[in-house]
């Protein structure tokens, strides 16, 4: 007999735990996976509950269940300012507006073009959400400042080289006030004109109608080429405004874009450096409110409407055939034959 036996006493409590320690184990084990099935119930009718009672829409804004404020989109990211000047007029309007345009709280940037690689950047504004404004003055034979010549150089080729194609820009956004003096009357503003071609042919979007700044205080439309500015710069903040809320483009019908193809009327319509939209140009900086333009969406638009042309001229033919067959008719009957007819 084992002596030590002799100082158990099985009798005792918690020698009777010890012994059965593993149903004790079990027990717990037991209990606590009971526990944590019943707090993932409790969670998921918590989250069930909570789903109803928040709105789809904040619940699209919840991050990790926290309510996160819905981010503002940013239309417009900035203003470029840039510049061809000889004789400092066009520089010191573009600094003028930059001053304008503090009040706007967006950062604003004035550039000289003498400075400025199209090549290297120009397309960074297809995508940097900034409304580019160009003033630029017109000089001898219509040819641009010395310090803008790269620039329109290059606008130029791109604009006619095919592998830039009328999309290279699209994006970008801009408006033109161009300088000179009708004095000068066949080369009047033709840089203005040629740099708002080139941009619009590139693909980028107009914001609003060129500007054209008269020194022929007897011509101009404001009676001076200060005058004429002020009331472009008015104009292009207003616009800068609604851009920067968001607003699209404004169309009174005079456009060729979508529904208002057949009240088209004006001059963004046609190809911009045509003749007949280059006199009506100048009515509408004055009359017209600015829309947005590019050469895609127009293009777009004189495709559907060179269709229409198609089916005009089908049925121009389906009716000239009615009217010979006819014509053929009464002829028989009234005893005349007459050649054409015959040959039809
Ligand atoms: C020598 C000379 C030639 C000019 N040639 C033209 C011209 O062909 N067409 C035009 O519209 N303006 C012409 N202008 C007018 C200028 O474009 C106008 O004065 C403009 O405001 C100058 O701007 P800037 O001071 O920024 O250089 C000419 C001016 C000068 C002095």
């Amino acid at each position: 007999m084992d002596p030590t036996l002799d100082t158990w006493d099985f009798s005792s409590p918690l020698i009777s735990l010890w012994i059965n320690r593993f149903y004790i184990y079990l027990g717990f084990a037991f209990g606590f996976s009971l526990w944590i099935c019943f707090q993932i119930v409790i969670r998921k009718q918590n989250k069930n509950s909570q789903e109803k009672t928040v709105p789809r829409a904040s619940q699209d804004l919840m991050t990790n269940g926290y309510i996160s404020r819905p981010k503002k989109e940013v239309f417009v990211s900035g203003v470029k300012i840039f510049y061809g000047s000889q004789t400092g007029t066009a520089k010191g309007f573009a600094t003028i507006l930059a001053e304008a345009l503090s009040s706007l709280d967006l950062p604003v940037a004035v550039i000289n073009l003498k400075d400025y690689d199209p090549d290297d950047h120009l397309a960074e504004e297809v995508t940097s959400k900034n409304v580019c404004a160009f003033l630029v003055a017109t000089y001898t034979d219509g040819q641009p400042p010395e310090s803008a010549e790269w620039f329109c150089k290059w606008l130029e080729e791109a604009a006619n080289d095919f592998r830039f194609g009328k999309t290279y820009l699209k994006g970008m956004r801009y408006a033109v006030f161009g300088l000179g003096n009708s004095v000068y009357v066949s080369h009047f503003n033709k840089v203005g004109k040629n740099v708002d071609k080139w941009l619009w042919m590139l693909g980028a979007r107009r914001v609003m109608t060129r500007g054209e700044g008269d020194g022929n205080v007897v011509k101009s439309k404001h009676g001076s080429i200060e005058a004429d500015f002020t009331a472009w710069k008015a104009k292009f903040i207003s616009r800068l405004q609604a851009l920067r809320k968001g607003e699209g483009k404004r169309c009174r019908g005079s456009c060729k874009k979508g529904k208002c193809e057949s009240s088209r009327r004006g001059s963004e319509a046609a190809e911009p450096g045509s003749h007949a939209q280059e006199e009506l140009h100048h009515r509408d900086a004055e009359e017209e409110e600015p829309f947005e333009s590019s050469s895609e969406e127009e293009s777009d638009a004189e495709d559907r409407q060179s269709r229409n042309s198609v089916v005009d001229v089908e049925d121009l033919g389906r009716i000239m055939g009615h009217v010979t067959k006819e014509k053929a008719v009464l002829g028989w009957y009234c005893g005349f034959w007459d050649e054409d007819v015959k040959m039809n």
